[in-house]
């Protein structure tokens, strides 16, 4: 079983991420976690926070080497901004009369609509916002995005498996509808201001944010993201926790502001005949092809063999310029939502962290099916199930009878 957890605050010195369970030998080193990083701050309509404040990324524990030893593994995200921070979110108790003399110190008491501010202080009790915003934003998404890159190298080592994700649309706009990003596509989409495959879409979605923008406004939009090369049989039908498509849309609706999760055709598949919604099945030597993918690649539960493929929906960013109407929680009076600045759209890097998510759920489905201690041992276990799959699988008597090509595309 592949356990996470992730700890620090927004303007806290550090998040903490560690990752246990993961079988030793996978290769991964601070700079490739440094560049993941890096992906998850691009993207147009981030705010200004995105240009000032740099990650530092130092492995703690777990990896020797660039390799992993199969202990937990710790990541510390660094903030360089801490310095600006460091009586206002010091551990230790600091003298009143200095914070006291903190502009950036005075209690948030004007709660931001959409935001956890004030069911977090009614929750734990709390007059002013910051203790409960410090937690809720998604500067925690570093942390994820920490974990999700081993869980990539690792999914990459004993299955082949590579991940990949786009923008589908950013409000109002859709990204062209064209063919399926693949792994090759990767540097031309992060090369992409909002994660677009096609440069067409790229004008039309930069076009919105700019829209939003000039009307003091926020957006959000859906992402997609693609695993290839999985195995079928990760996940069960045998119970509801064990589903693999349960596990990714809790994994995806835990990403700060993900309202709803597709898995395939999700939603669109609600609306046809049966008919027109599976995915109808050929011979193939060996095995099996389809003649679509509108399952997204799972069925019962399970991978079937097929791209793997889900969606998540972002809600538009709730620090929104054109204050939204509150109430100030120390005088009971009508108020507009604190605003200090923030970013006007985040989908392109919401579909980074929904990646590392997709990529840490499928790593554990590959570990609670194939098990080992080593990367050779677990990559061993895979290729004695694959090697096994003809048996339920049998050679066609009459090897013409198959379609011979496998798919990856939807229809
Ligand atoms: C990558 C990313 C960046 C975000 N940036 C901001 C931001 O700059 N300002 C903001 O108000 N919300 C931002 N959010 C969204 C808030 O974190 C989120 O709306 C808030 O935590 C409440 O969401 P919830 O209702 O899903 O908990 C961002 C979310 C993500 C995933
Ligand atoms: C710091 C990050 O994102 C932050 C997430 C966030 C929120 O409310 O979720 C609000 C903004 O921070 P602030 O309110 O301090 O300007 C974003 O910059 C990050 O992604 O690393």
């Amino acid at each position: 079983m592949l356990r996470w957890i992730t700890a620090g605050e927004s303007h806290g010195p550090a998040l903490i991420a560690v990752l246990e369970g993961l079988p030793a030998g996978v290769p991964v080193t601070s700079s490739d976690i440094a560049t993941q990083l890096a992906r998850r701050r691009l993207g147009y309509g981030r705010g200004a926070r995105m240009k000032f404040e740099q990650d530092v990324v130092d492995v703690l524990g777990g990896v020797r080497h660039g390799i992993t030893l199969g202990g937990p593994i710790a990541v510390q995200v660094g903030n360089t901004e801490w310095p600006k921070w460091e009586q206002i979110m010091s551990s230790d108790p600091v003298d009143p009369e200095i914070l006291e003399g903190l502009a950036r110190n005075a209690p948030l008491t004007r709660p931001r609509p959409g935001h956890a501010d004030l069911a977090g202080m009614q929750k734990y009790g709390f007059d002013d916002a910051r203790p409960v915003l410090e937690r809720a934003s998604a500067r925690e998404t570093a942390a994820r995005v920490a974990l999700g890159t081993i869980a990539q190298h690792f999914l990459r080592e004993v299955v082949g498996a590579e991940v990949v994700s786009h923008v589908v649309s950013i409000g109002d706009a859709d990204a062209v509808d064209g063919r399926l990003p693949e792994p090759t596509d990767r540097d031309a989409i992060d090369a992409s201001p909002t994660r677009t495959l096609e440069p067409a879409s790229n004008d039309a979605l930069v076009a919105e944010i700019d829209a939003a923008k000039a009307d003091g406004d926020t957006l959000g939009g859906v992402v997609e993201v693609l695993v290839y090369g999985l195995p079928p049989g990760l996940g069960s039908f045998v119970h509801a926790d064990r589903r693999l498509d349960a596990r990714l849309a809790a994994a995806l609706m835990g990403i700060q502001a993900i309202k709803g999760v597709e898995v395939g055709d999700g939603f669109r598949t609600a609306r046809r005949r049966g008919s027109q919604a599976h995915d109808e099945m050929d011979p193939r030597h060996p095995g099996v092809t389809r003649r679509s993918n509108r399952a997204g690649g799972v069925e019962g539960g399970m991978t079937n063999g097929e791209v793997l493929r889900v969606r998540a929906a972002m809600k538009p960013i709730s620090t929104v310029p054109r204050a939204l109407s509150t109430l100030d929680v120390s005088t009971g009076d009508p108020a507009v939502a604190i605003h200090q600045r923030s970013d006007v759209c985040a989908v392109p890097a919401a579909g980074v962290v929904a990646e590392a998510m997709v990529a840490l759920v499928v790593a554990d489905a590959v570990l609670e099916k194939f098990g080992g201690d080593s990367v050779a041992e677990t990559r061993r276990n895979v290729e004695s199930y694959l090697a096994g799959l003809t048996d339920t699988l049998p050679i066609p008597a009459d090897p013409s009878a198959g379609s011979g090509a496998g798919h990856t595309g939807v229809a």
